[in-house]
């Protein structure tokens, strides 16, 4: 008989919302050292476009449910693991190199690392080998500071990846935030953020962690199996979710002052916002917007609209005491057709304190 397979490695991907962590991975994945690896990926919000975002196609991209990885998903995450193992055995799948989970930028690593490591049968096919967190240098310190699921995110790393970096250089606080949280992962800027650099981190081991790291592990591993958890994320709190979907095209110039006037409104409340916009002027490209707090992200087109996914505007807002409404009213006006009662687009734009959003140069 022979021997059985060699485990194969897990990695953890994990980093605040709008860190990076997709375009690493879209780096990475380019790379042939992970060209047999497996992607899964897990998003916070109610429309999902964060396979589109993924550059890879078919097979190698599983996507998990709307959800946080850490509780309702992980259930499913363990049953995703368990799948890939039985269609290699039977032939259905072509051997994995490596298996990359990209949490979402709300999750709590903790419980994940906790249950995949509490699974006899499953770490019999797989080893846990790492855990990349990537820390936004631009939006630094008040992006992470006093969030329990940022810190412990950078807490249990073993490679914290500085992204942005070519747009801000870390600050001394931030760096010294993440040196205290975690005093031994390597951190690497994320120009240097290769396969090598990041994914020969060995074997996760608890045991290696602060004692912080260690009792967060501890505490999911005996709260696994209820229901409930004494962690804040998701809709609870101030943290929540919405989003907006238009059928017709919207012009570019729409887009950008709706991102001006969203920018303006709610400044660093607004903690993330994505979109794939279908517009006027290149209605069979979609444009994909990135904002991260204040900050709006260069827009760009993707070549094609992908044949799974319909060809409509979809907007994606993350943030704490955003108001859904107001969004929305800002969003019907600047599209050209404003709900009753709500401003129009020349009032809205006639507002002094409106700032201008992302150019389309
Ligand atoms: N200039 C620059 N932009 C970056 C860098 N890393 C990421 N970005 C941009 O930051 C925005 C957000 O990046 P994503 O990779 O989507 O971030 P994410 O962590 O996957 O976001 P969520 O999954 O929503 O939490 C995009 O517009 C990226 O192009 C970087 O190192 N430099």
């Amino acid at each position: 008989m022979a021997p059985p397979p060699a485990p194969i490695p897990v990695t953890v991907l994990t980093g605040f919302l709008g860190a990076g962590k997709t375009t690493l991975l879209n780096r990475l994945l380019r790379d042939p050292a992970l060209r047999d690896a497996a992607v899964i990926v897990n998003e916070f919000g109610e429309v999902g476009i964060d396979h589109l975002l993924v550059e890879r196609s078919g097979e190698g991209i599983i996507e998990l449910s709307d959800g946080c990885i850490c509780c309702t998903v992980r259930g499913e995450l363990v049953d995703t693991l368990a799948d890939l193992v039985d269609r290699m055995q039977t032939g259905r799948l072509r051997a994995l190199s490596r298996v990359v989970i990209e949490t979402t930028g709300l999750a709590d690593p903790t419980p994940i690392l906790a249950s995949l490591m509490a699974h006899p049968a499953l770490m019999r096919s797989f080893s846990l080998a790492g855990v990349v967190c990537v820390v936004d240098a631009r939006a630094g310190l008040p992006a992470v500071a006093g969030r329990i699921e940022a810190e412990r995110q950078i807490a249990c790393a073993d490679r914290i990846v500085l992204s942005k970096a070519d747009l801000a250089a870390p600050g001394a606080d931030l760096l010294a935030f993440a040196r205290r949280l975690n005093p031994r992962a390597a951190l690497v800027e994320a120009g240097a953020a290769t396969p090598a650099a990041l994914l020969t981190a060995g074997l996760y081991d608890p045991a290696s962690r602060t004692a912080d790291v260690r009792s967060w592990l501890d505490g999911a591993a005996a709260h696994m199996g209820h229901a409930h958890h004494h962690h804040a994320h998701g809709d609870t709190g101030r943290v929540r979710s919405f989003s907006l979907v238009e059928e017709a095209p919207v012009s570019e110039r729409a887009v950008e002052d709706f991102l001006g006037l969203l920018a303006g409104t709610f400044g660093d409340r607004l903690l993330r916002m994505k979109a794939v916009v279908r517009t006027v002027e290149r209605p069979g490209r979609p444009l994909v917007l990135h904002g991260v707090r204040r900050h709006m992200h260069p827009p760009s087109y993707l070549p094609e609209w992908p044949a799974d996914f319909p060809p409509q505007s979809r907007f994606v807002l993350i943030g704490e005491e955003l108001d859904e409404e107001a969004v929305r009213d800002l969003f019907s006006a600047l599209s050209g057709r404003p709900r009753v009662g709500a401003a129009d687009r020349a009032a809205l734009l006639a507002n002094p304190l409106a700032i201008p959003g992302a150019s389309f140069g």
